[in-house]
């Protein structure tokens, strides 16, 4: 209980997220030269908790990503967070596959992202210490960030971008080549950060981070939205030919 306290002081959002729920695309077109992303994508991000995005390489989940945080903009559609019909950049910590970190020690990259989240500075060694406990990280400290191994700069990076209480949490195959160990200790993260009101979207090929991770599961390929289903029973009976080809390894765009 003690721990649930402090992890709602820490990780709790700054502004309340549920209001901004459902996210919807609407008639979403996308393209690069002559290469169509998207055309016509319509999705619909209802559910409080765990969303998971699955689908083969060059499905396009990166991008959804990219439009749901406004990194990218759509050439025709719309992305609206329920009746807000701009992306709050300012409630959103997206963590990327490949860790980009400041060339400072670990300490100094939190409190550098606290600064830039405008707490107090005050207030920035006590939150940069919260953040290092929750992320098991308190010994390296000191240690430069950029030498860290790969697992524990991605979970520096997830511990960065909570450090500004997000209400929508984006990861973007937070654990692609990282072991089992290193990929408990980011998952757990993710967890408690989605217990304290953090809703979640992450872009995953792990079936099984799928079954520990998420509510629901949105299953794209080519482009387009084939399933939205439960985790638990887009995994045992997948709604469509090709996301059952997709879990059993079958499937390749
Ligand atoms: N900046 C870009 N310029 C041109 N094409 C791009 C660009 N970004 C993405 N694409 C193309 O858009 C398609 C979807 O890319 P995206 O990165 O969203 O795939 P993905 O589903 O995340 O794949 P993966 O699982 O391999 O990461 C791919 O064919 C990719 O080559």
């Amino acid at each position: 209980m003690l721990k649930m306290n402090s992890d709602l002081a820490l990780l709790a959002p700054s502004k309340p997220f549920s209001e901004h729920l459902p996210i919807q695309f609407d008639g979403v077109h996308l393209s690069f030269g002559k290469h169509h992303i998207f055309s016509n994508l319509t999705l619909e991000i209802g559910a409080q908790g765990i969303t998971a995005i699955m689908g083969p390489n060059g499905a396009g989940k990166s991008l959804i990503l990219r439009l749901l945080a406004g990194l990218l903009m759509p050439e025709q559609g719309s992305v609206r967070f329920n009746t807000l019909s701009r992306v709050p950049r300012d409630q959103i910590g997206f963590v990327f596959q490949r860790p980009v970190l400041l060339r400072r020690s670990v300490q100094d990259n939190l409190l550098h992202a606290l600064a830039i989240a405008g707490v107090e500075r005050g207030q920035r060694p006590f939150r940069a210490d919260a953040l290092l406990e929750l992320g098991g990280m308190q010994h390296l400290a000191k240690s430069p960030a950029r030498k860290l191994s790969g697992g524990e700069q991605q979970r520096l990076t997830l511990l960065r971008a909570l450090a500004a209480e997000p209400g929508l949490l984006i990861l973007d195959e937070p654990s692609a080549s990282l072991d089992p160990q290193a990929t408990a200790l980011i998952e757990n993260i993710v967890l408690r950060a989605s217990q304290c009101g953090v809703k979640v979207i992450v872009v995953t090929h792990d079936q099984g981070q799928a079954a520990r991770l998420a509510d629901e599961v949105i299953f794209v390929h080519k482009g387009r939205v084939h399933t939205v289903q439960a985790a638990d029973e887009f995994l045992k009976t997948p709604a469509s030919r090709e996301a059952k080809a997709y879990l059993a390894g079958e499937l390749l765009i």
